[in-house]
């Protein structure tokens, strides 16, 4: 049987590491956030919307999407990230589960295939075997997105407050893994899932 894994976590939480790890093991993920970043391209299918709605101020003199710039606006602005979430969510849901099936068309009997979807469990996304969530203390969350994004501790403590918590996600998870340590021991807990979902590879 083929298997389609869910996989999300909060902002910063390490699901783009983990990511790259199933990558390593020769595993296909959809990355949602990679998927969004295409259909906003100058030829993609959210261009013109994003364009029509918040105007040329947020894009460049090349076309490309300012994202700082928007996520500025939409992290800090409830009513501004609605209308981004409504302009956006049906194209990005469609395109996401057209990418799934295409990929499962083409594999072979027995393959698991791996979805990155921040938002999985707020927007509702379903059709998987399992969902894995990856959590961190907020502290360790905090410290980690202000370092990557460049942002103050307001920003990113703002940042975090516009999704569901880690404790009400893990109700949703079939398997937690605990990014508060080294990604050396994130990618064992990670190991160990493999294994557990296909015993005889990975191994
Ligand atoms: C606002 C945008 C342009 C900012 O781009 P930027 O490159 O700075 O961030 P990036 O796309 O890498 O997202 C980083 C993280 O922010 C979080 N995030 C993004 N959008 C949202 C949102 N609407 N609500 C809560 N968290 C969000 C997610 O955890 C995501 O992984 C971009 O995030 C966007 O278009 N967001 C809306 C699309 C969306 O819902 N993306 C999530 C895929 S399910
Ligand atoms: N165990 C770890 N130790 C130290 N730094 C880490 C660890 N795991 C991840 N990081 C760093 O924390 C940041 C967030 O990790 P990552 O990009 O994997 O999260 P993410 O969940 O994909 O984030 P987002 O959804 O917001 O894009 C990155 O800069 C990453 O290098």
């Amino acid at each position: 049987m083929k298997k389609v894994i869910g996989l999300t976590g909060g902002i910063a939480s390490g699901k783009s590491t983990v990511v790259d790890f199933l990558v390593s093991r020769g595993f296909q993920v959809i990355d949602a956030d990679k998927v969004v970043r295409e259909l906003q391209k100058p030829d993609g299918k959210l261009y013109q919307a994003i364009l029509t709605e918040f105007g040329a101020e947020f894009f460049d003199e090349n076309r490309q999407l300012n994202r700082e710039k928007l996520g500025r606006l939409i992290f800090a602005d409830r009513v501004q990230r609605e209308k981004l979430s409504a302009l956006q969510d049906k194209i990005i849901r469609e395109e996401l589960y057209y990418k799934r099936d295409e990929l499962l068309s083409v594999l072979t009997e027995h393959s698991i295939i791996f979805m990155d979807i921040p938002l999985l469990i707020e927007y509702n996304y379903t059709g998987f075997d399992e969902i894995w969530l990856v959590i961190v203390p907020e502290s360790v969350q905090l410290k980690r997105l202000m370092a990557r994004n460049h942002l103050s501790e307001k920003e990113a403590r703002s940042r975090i407050s516009t999704q569901m918590s880690m404790t009400e996600k893990q109700k949703f998870a079939d398997r937690v893994f605990d990014n508060s340590g080294t990604i050396e021991q994130l990618q064992s807990q990670v190991q160990q899932a493999l294994e557990d979902l296909c015993p005889t590879d990975h191994s």
